[in-house]
């Protein structure tokens, strides 16, 4: 289906596109679970059993049609907007098992991390657009995460 401005001619509905942001906070956590022991904790999770800290590169992607007035399905300053108040806010220069209720009883390995930021971002994302949370722990560990 066509749509045509008044001036200028417009992308056609229906494009579909991946808006991607990359924000760093660095956090403090320590690989411990209360279902275990702490010889089995030691034994699991060995140093990281320690606190510890990284500086973890998230990466949001979020997807939508391009608004064809617009041409842009949403704008990047208002995914920032939501990744300040989803991630950076209650994530960074914290220490995820004391400052975040989440990781009162749940393991902060960087997979649940992925999971607590896509659960906040979609409480403040509109519905659907939300496709994958990437998180770097270092320069070579990362999870991808995609709801479900
Ligand atoms: C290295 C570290 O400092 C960690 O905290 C690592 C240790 N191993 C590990 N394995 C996973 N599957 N997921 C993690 O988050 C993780 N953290
Ligand atoms: O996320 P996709 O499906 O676009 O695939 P990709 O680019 O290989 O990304 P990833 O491996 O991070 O899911
Ligand atoms: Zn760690």
């Amino acid at each position: 289906m066509q749509t045509v401005a008044r001036e200028g001619k417009l992308s056609p509905a229906g494009r579909v596109a991946f808006l991607s942001r990359t924000e760093i906070i660095a956090a403090a956590h320590r690989l411990n679970s209360k279902s275990l022991s702490d010889a089995e904790n030691k034994k699991l999770f060995g140093k990281c059993n320690q606190s510890h800290g990284h500086n973890y590169t998230v990466m949001v992607t979020v997807r939508g049609e391009i608004n064809p007035i617009s041409g842009m399905f949403m704008n990047i300053y208002t995914l920032q907007e939501h990744m300040q108040e989803a991630i950076m806010k209650p994530l960074d220069h914290k220490n995820l098992d004391q400052d975040v209720a989440y990781f009162a009883d749940v393991v902060s390995t960087t997979e649940n991390l992925a999971v607590y930021i896509w659960e906040s971002l979609q409480k403040c994302l509109p519905a659907g657009c939300l496709y994958k949370v990437k998180v770097y722990e270092s320069d070579k560990n990362f999870i991808v995460y995609k709801g479900g």
